[in-house]
Formats: structure tokens, C-alpha cells, sequence
């Protein structure tokens, strides 16, 4: 189902930051996970920069666990720009909106970083604003998150 959405996206070096969820409890999702990320930062060059976010999800399932944590950190963290979380979405008490607003977070920066460089300007209101600026900023682009349905706070 991934491979499908990708193979759909056709300016991935357009996009602001990649997300891959594999199961701790599946070795072969493991693999996978690395066989992507072997494509997304080799195979596919543009992208090589793109902030990459891979989530080891269900943790709940410890019994059923065969990779592991230190493991799976350590060949993750060997592709450039890519950080490693472990979560579980079936626990309810779990911090998977953490780990997500902490990466868009950061996309949202770089990809601000990356726009202004390419506009050959030479600073970044995202990294060395005034923290007025910053926050005002982060504000008006987290804005969409907070709404509920009916697009009220
Ligand atoms: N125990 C547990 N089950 C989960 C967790 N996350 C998802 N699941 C279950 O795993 C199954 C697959 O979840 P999906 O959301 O369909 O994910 P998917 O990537 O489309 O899954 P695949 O069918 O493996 O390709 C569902 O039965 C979910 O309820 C988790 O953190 N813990």
C-alpha cells in the first residue's frame, strides 16, 4: 500500500518530509523500512535532505517484539537526515501526536531553510528569528491542527 502511494507521488523531491512506519513485531516490515530508505536517500537523490521520520509502531506488543530498539536506531540513523521514534497507536496513553507535531515541526522549519536558500537569501527566519518571531510563525502554521471539524479551536 506505501509502494503504491509512492510510485503515485510524482515530485517527491518537492515534499517536506517523509514519514515510515514499520512494526516492531515484523522483521520483514523492518526491511522494508530500510529497503525505502535505501531508495529515498540513495536511488532517489533530490530528496536526500528531506527530514525522514521512521516509527517502530507497536510497542504494546512487547511479547511479540523481534527488533529491537538500539537495533533498529542504530541502521536508521545511518541514512542522512532521517530520526528514529518507537510508538504504539493501539496504547492510548501513547505519544504518537508528540512524536508527529515534533516532526512537522522540524519539517516545517527546513523546508522554510530550504526555500530561503534557494531564494539565494542569507538568513533563515525560521532558525535565527527572534523568538517573538519564531513563535508568532509556528502559531500561524499550526493554526490547522488545532481546529476540530467544524474548523473551530
Ligand atoms: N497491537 C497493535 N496493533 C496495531 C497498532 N497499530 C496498528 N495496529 C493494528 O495493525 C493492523 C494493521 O494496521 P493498519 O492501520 O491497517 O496498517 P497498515 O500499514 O495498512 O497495515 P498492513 O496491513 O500491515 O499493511 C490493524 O489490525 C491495526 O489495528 C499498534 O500500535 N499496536
Amino acid at each position: 500500500m506505501l509502494m503504491k502511494t509512492i510510485t503515485q507521488t510524482e515530485n517527491l523531491d518537492q515534499v517536506d518530509g517523509i514519514v515510515v512506519v514499520f512494526s516492531c513485531s515484523d522483521s520483514e516490515s523492518f526491511n522494508s523500512c530500510l529497503d525505502l530508505l535505501d531508495y529515498f536517500k540513495f536511488d532517489c537523490k533530490p530528496t536526500l535532505k528531506t527530514p525522514t521520520l521512521v516509527i517502530g509502531n507497536k510497542t504494546d506488543l512487547q511479547h511479540l517484539r523481534v527488533v529491537g530498539t538500539v537495533e533498529a536506531r542504530k541502521c536508521v540513523l545511518k541514512y542522512p537526515g532521517c530520526s528514529f521514534e518507537e510508538c504504539s497507536a493501539a496504547a492510548s496513553d501513547d505519544n504518537v501526536e508528540v512524536i508527529f507535531r515534533s516532526f512537522i515541526k522540524k519539517t516545517l522549519v527546513e523546508s522554510d531553510t530550504r526555500v530561503i536558500e534557494q531564494n539565494g537569501r542569507k538568513s533563515s527566519i525560521a532558525t535565527v528569528g527572534s523568538p517573538k518571531v519564531v513563535r508568532a510563525h509556528f502559531k500561524r502554521r499550526f493554526s490547522m491542527f488545532g481546529r476540530d471539524r467544524n474548523g473551530s479551536n
